[in-house]
C-alpha cells in the first residue's frame, strides 16, 4: 500500500479568491473568500466543509471553470496538457478537459426538455466516443443501480422528483469515469438507501484512482470516507 506522501498531488489550489459584482442590486462587490490554498492527492476523497455561504460551491465552480476566478491559480496535473492553470486556461482546453477529465455533479438539474432520461445519462459517454448502443446500455446500468425505476427511463428528467433528479445527475457524473469528479452536495435530497448506494459509488471510484472533491453538509457520512477535509472559514 502506498503511503500518503508517495501519492502525487493532482490539484494545487493556490491563493484562490472570488468576487461577485451584484449588477442587479447596486453594483456592490462581495467576496465570499480570498487566499484559499489546498492540495488534493490523486485518488483521494477530498471534502470541503464550512458554514453556509462561505463559498464551497463557488470553489467547485471555479475548478470546473463555470466561474472565472479573480485571484490565484488552480494547477491541475492533466493527462492531456500536463500541468495547466484552470484559472487562466483558454476555452478550448477547458472544453476538452470537461469532455475527457473533469466531471461536475450539480445539486440542480439542467437539461433540454423532451430528451429521455436514458439519453441524458448516456450523453457524456457518447461525447467521449462510445458507440450509442453501448452508452445507452451503460446508462441503464447506472440508472438501475441508483434505483430509478425502468418505467421512468424514457421520460424527461424534468418530470422527475428532486431525489430522482439528483440520482440522475450522479449517474451522469459517474458514467464517464472522469479523472476528477466534483460533487456538490451529492447526498442532499436522498433517502437512506440511495445515500448508501452513492457512498459505495464514491468509495469504488476512489479505489479506481478517480479523485473526488465534494461539498457536503452530511459531514458524518462523507467524513467517514474522506481522506482529507478542508475547512473554509467564512
Ligand atoms: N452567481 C453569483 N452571483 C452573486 N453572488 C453569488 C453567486 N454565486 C454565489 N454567490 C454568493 O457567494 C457566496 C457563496 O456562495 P456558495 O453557494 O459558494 O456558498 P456555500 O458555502 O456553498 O453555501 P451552502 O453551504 O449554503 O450551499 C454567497 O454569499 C452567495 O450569495
Amino acid at each position: 500500500m502506498m503511503h500518503n506522501t508517495e501519492i502525487p498531488y493532482i490539484l494545487d489550489v493556490e491563493n484562490l479568491g472570488k468576487q461577485f459584482q451584484l449588477h442587479l442590486v447596486d453594483g456592490r462587490v462581495i467576496t465570499p473568500f480570498a487566499n484559499v490554498s489546498f492540495k488534493v492527492r490523486q485518488g483521494h476523497l477530498f471534502m470541503i466543509s464550512g458554514k453556509s455561504g462561505a463559498g464551497k460551491t463557488t470553489i467547485l465552480k471555479c475548478i470546473y471553470r463555470t466561474y472565472l476566478t479573480n485571484q490565484g491559480h488552480i494547477w491541475y496535473d492533466s493527462r492531456e496538457f500536463g500541468r495547466i492553470d484552470i484559472a487562466s486556461a483558454d476555452e478550448n482546453s477547458i472544453s476538452r478537459l470537461r469532455e475527457q477529465e473533469l466531471g461536475f455533479c450539480s445539486q440542480f438539474l439542467k437539461v433540454l426538455p423532451r430528451v429521455p432520461a436514458l439519453e441524458v445519462t448516456a450523453e457524456p459517454l457518447i461525447k467521449c466516443g462510445v458507440p450509442r448502443d453501448e452508452a445507452l446500455e451503460e446508462a441503464a446500468r447506472w440508472l438501475g443501480r441508483l434505483g430509478i425505476e425502468e418505467s421512468r427511463w424514457l421520460a424527461s428528467p424534468i418530470t422527475f422528483s428532486g431525489g430522482e433528479q439528483q440520482r440522475l445527475n450522479l449517474a451522469r457524473a459517474f458514467i464517464a469515469a472522469p479523472r476528477i469528479l466534483l460533487l456538490d452536495e451529492p447526498t442532499a435530497s436522498l433517502d437512506a438507501v440511495s445515500k448508501s448506494i452513492v457512498l459505495d459509488m464514491i468509495r469504488e471510484a476512489t479505489e479506481k484512482g478517480i479523485t473526488i472533491l465534494t461539498v457536503s453538509h452530511d459531514i458524518a457520512a462523507i467524513q467517514e470516507l474522506a481522506d482529507d477535509t478542508f475547512w473554509l472559514e467564512a
